[in-house]
């Protein structure tokens, strides 16, 4: 007897259906995590967290699940998220959980894995290696661009007179890429000075453009995608290829670079020189394609985390007046010409500056995502109490380390006194570049900037918000980094008179 294609199409519906709930209820009730905290609607999906994730509110969502529901939350069929400094040593630094592939794989660039994003650990460690110390050895071999920079810097809101607000985000953007350009080139791009002009950089440009055109392109079909970047707009068409224009920059900086001999590279000092040592050596895994990426990877993952860092935490000065009044002594006291910089060995012992790094750090670090991880095969991870399987996913981030009233009461408080007491609680808390072997590699050029922009801003200037800065217009998003909910931070640079 020939079935009907309805009851066929039913019994096939049913038959998912059924599938599909079985896999809730087992998820629910039988899961070696269903004893973990949670809404039970987050145990059964991954669906949930997602939504938070699109609409950039994953890291706000989570730190309320923390409120309450305690340091160890289920958020997923297979995710565990915790608020807890000794187990965020234990992942991080002691177990170093290999990363979770399926969050990291989409952060690749048009394909290609670079060091952030390899959730194995033995090909990163294989690429760090050829990064080697080179941002440890930044100081050394590029102090006197670092200070023109800053000196460009001080000098472009100099010319301003404080007759108008600046987007600090826009122009410490700009600041940034210099910077990161100097140290990967030794090349000096100049996006200061086009600055002061009004004239766009490129380069700048296309590290801005990098997270809005990608996550537009999640949601157009490819063959829509490659049409729509033919538009004849000439800025539409740098917005929706901002890694081809970087792409070709670093070619063209690399084919400028004098032949790499044996003895240029023993003694290579810039990060493409350093990468171009380890070129197609066996198992570096490094060929051009994957060395101009790793270089592409570093000016996007450098600039905007630095400077949007910088923009909240000059904003945060400009509302804790008697905290900028207490740096401002400092500085004039290291500073008496304020137009000659220290040497930046002079600025990491400034107790109050490096505080008030710390402290812009702790609540603005821009980058406080969760950094998600996965329990190696083999081990039975114990996580405050609870039995933890390989292959779940566990993760914590730096907002709600940060924010842990434990080690730093009245946590939402900006108040950089809190690291001059050396309380260990407060150390132990603190992880805004990271932990472990994944710590940002650019951890010392993201300092070195810190301290030398901060030191010359708030030694040169009177810095206050523009009436369109408010704490409305500064409430964070979190996406790939954190960001103002209104995409600038305006603030006024008048010179000081002494
Ligand atoms: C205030 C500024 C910065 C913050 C808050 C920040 C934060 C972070 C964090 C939290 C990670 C770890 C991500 C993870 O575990 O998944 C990371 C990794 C990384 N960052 Fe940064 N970063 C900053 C500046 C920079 C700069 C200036 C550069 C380079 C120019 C840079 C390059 C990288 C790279 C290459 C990685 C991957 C490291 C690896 O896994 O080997 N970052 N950053």
């Amino acid at each position: 007897m020939a079935v009907a294609l309805s009851d066929l199409l039913f019994a096939l519906f049913g038959a998912g259906f059924l599938l599909s709930a079985s896999k809730i209820v087992y998820t629910a009730f039988f899961s070696a995590l269903r004893d973990i905290p949670g809404p039970w609607y987050m145990a059964v999906s991954d669906f949930w967290l997602g939504t938070h994730l699109l609409r950039f509110q994953q890291t706000s969502t989570v730190h309320e699940l923390f409120r309450k529901y305690g340091p160890v939350v289920r958020v997923g069929p297979n995710k565990v998220i915790f608020c807890d400094a000794a187990a965020m040593r234990s992942v991080y630094v002691q177990g170093k959980f290999p990363k979770n592939p399926e969050i990291y794989g989409k952060l690749d660039i048009d394909g290609y894995e670079f060091s952030l994003t390899m959730a194995d650990n033995a090909s990163h460690s294989v690429r760090r290696r050829a990064i080697g110390s080179h941002y440890y050895s930044i100081l050394s071999q590029f102090q006197s661009q670092m200070h023109q920079i800053t000196q460009q810097l001080i000098n472009n809101l100099d010319a301003l007179s404080g007759r108008e607000p600046v987007d600090c985000l826009l122009l410490l953007k700009n600041y940034m890429i210099d910077m990161v350009v100097v140290s990967t080139f030794g090349f000096e791009l100049g996006a200061l000075q086009k600055w002061s002009v009004d004239t766009p950089e490129l380069i700048s440009d296309a590290v801005s453009d990098y997270p809005k055109s990608s996550l537009m392109k999640l949601f157009v079909p490819s063959l829509l995608w490659k049409a729509l970047c033919l538009f004849p707009n000439a800025r539409w068409r740098r917005f929706s290829q901002p890694v081809k224009i970087l792409k070709e920059f670093v070619v063209a900086r690399i084919a400028e670079l004098p032949q790499i001999d044996d003895k240029k590279v023993s003694d290579a000092t810039t990060l493409v020189e350093r990468l171009l040592k380890h070129l197609d050596a066996p198992n570096s895994g490094l060929d051009m394609d994957n060395l101009v990426m790793e270089t592409v990877a570093h000016f996007i993952a450098g600039t905007e985390t630095s400077s949007i860092t910088l923009s909240y935490l000059l904003w945060q000065l400009t509302c804790s007046p008697e905290v900028t009044e207490k740096l401002q002594r400092e500085l004039d006291e290291e500073m008496p010409d304020p137009h000659v910089i220290p040497d930046i060995g002079v600025l990491q012992e400034l107790p109050y500056l490096n505080a008030c790094i710390q402290e812009g750090l702790r609540v603005h670090g821009a980058f406080t995502n969760l950094l998600e991880r996965v329990v190696p095969p083999g081990s039975d991870f114990q996580l405050m109490g609870y039995s933890i399987p390989a292959g779940t996913v566990v993760a914590t981030q730096a907002w709600s380390i940060h924010r842990d009233p434990r080690a730093f009461p009245s946590p939402e408080r900006f108040d950089p006194e809190r690291w001059l007491k050396n309380d260990p609680q407060c150390a132990a808390h603190f992880m805004p570049f990271g932990l472990g072997t994944r710590v940002c590699s650019g951890q010392p050029l993201a300092q070195t900037t810190l301290r030398l922009a901060t030191a010359a801003l708030v030694r040169n200037f009177t810095i206050r918000a523009d009436k369109t800065t408010t704490k409305e217009s500064m409430k964070v998003w979190h996406g790939f980094s954190n960001f103002p909910a209104s995409g600038q931070c305006k603030l006024v640079f008048t010179p000081r008179t002494s």
